[in-house]
């Protein structure tokens, strides 16, 4: 039996503690009042959000670095919390649509989701790999750490010691890396982790590698997906509004596609919509970048051209 959601709940996390730019907690705001919630409804869809997620009220205590982590116990509150509402959306049959904020917050939401579905999937749309550890960070933010975490790999933090081990590294592949520190291409190679970079994009076309990509974690077509999509897997040109902008990325229509692709498979459980900062360009490159947010958003849940 696999789920069939009918109902999306958007979990909208004004999150930015993961990272140092101001402004990514304002993603959230920009994508829904972009209209999201309607343009989903017009696809058919129930959406159910009670208001965006206020995390005030676990800022204001005293959060040193713990080694050079950054904001830890502020990281880990938050993620705690939104796990458990992550959770509660897919234990009750509905998909978890999470809006960033930056991608720490993945801690939250591939908890939620493994601890509901333990054989899901998990395809990573990024430029990064997110999967430094706590001896392999040189920035010490802790958005280029969750897969770390969720894999249970690295030194071990008590602040942390919520985050369950839950994902495999058979069931993760990434697609559009192209910004790796060399600790994490190690873990990806020690780890024997599927990576199809924006060379294997170049060198097979988009259509391949989503193909390769779930037959390597989803055989079977018979895992459910979640898909977790960092909006700066697309090239700066397309999603310039993004905290880490690296050249090279995603068209727009290969962004579109890996959410077409995954939506056809039938497989989503959960979706993730990360790092939108609408501080960083101009007013019109910020409409762009939270326009083609929502858009993804549309074609993961069942926009089609046709
Ligand atoms: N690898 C770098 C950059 S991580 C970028 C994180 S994200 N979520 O992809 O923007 C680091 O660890 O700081
Ligand atoms: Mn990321
Ligand atoms: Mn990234
Ligand atoms: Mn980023």
């Amino acid at each position: 039996f696999l789920p069939n959601p009918k109902t999306i709940a958007i979990v909208g996390c004004p999150f930015s503690g993961g990272q140092p730019k101001l402004g990514v907690d304002k993603g959230p705001i920009h994508l829904v009042e972009a209209g999201l919630i309607s343009q989903l409804e017009e696809l058919g869809w129930k959406v159910s959000f009670d208001g965006h997620h206020q995390f005030e009220s676990i800022a204001t205590e005293d959060d040193p670095p713990i080694g050079i982590l950054k904001n830890p116990r502020l990281v880990s509150r938050v993620c705690e919390s939104v796990a458990q509402v992550v959770g509660a959306h897919a234990k009750n049959g509905q998909l978890p649509l999470t809006l960033g904020g930056d991608h720490s917050l993945a801690m939250a939401t591939l908890s939620g989701t493994l601890s509901t579905y333990p054989d899901a999937c998990v395809i990573w749309v990024d430029a990064h790999a997110d999967i430094n550890t706590v001896e392999s960070t040189d920035s010490g933010n802790i958005h280029g750490m969750p897969v770390s975490f969720m894999l249970g790999i690295g030194q071990k933090v008590d602040e942390f010691s919520w985050v369950k081990p839950l994902l495999k590294p058979e069931r993760l592949v990434y697609i559009g890396l192209r910004d790796l520190d060399a600790g994490e291409k190690r873990i990806l190679k020690e780890n024997n982790i599927k990576a199809f970079s924006m060379h294997e994009v170049d060198k097979y076309g988009i259509g391949k590698v989503v193909e390769m990509a779930l037959d390597a974690v989803n055989p079977k077509r018979d895992l459910p997906i979640h898909l977790s999509f960092d909006v700066d897997a697309l090239d700066p040109s397309v999603a310039p509004s993004t905290g880490t902008p690296v050249r090279g990325g995603l068209t727009f229509r290969e962004g579109h596609y890996i959410c077409e692709a995954i939506h056809e498979t039938g497989l989503l459980v959960a979706l993730d919509l990360m790092e939108v900062n609408p501080f960083l360009a101009d007013s019109e490159s910020v409409r762009q970048t939270v326009a083609v947010g929502c858009s993804l958003v549309r074609s993961a849940l069942g926009e089609t051209l046709l």
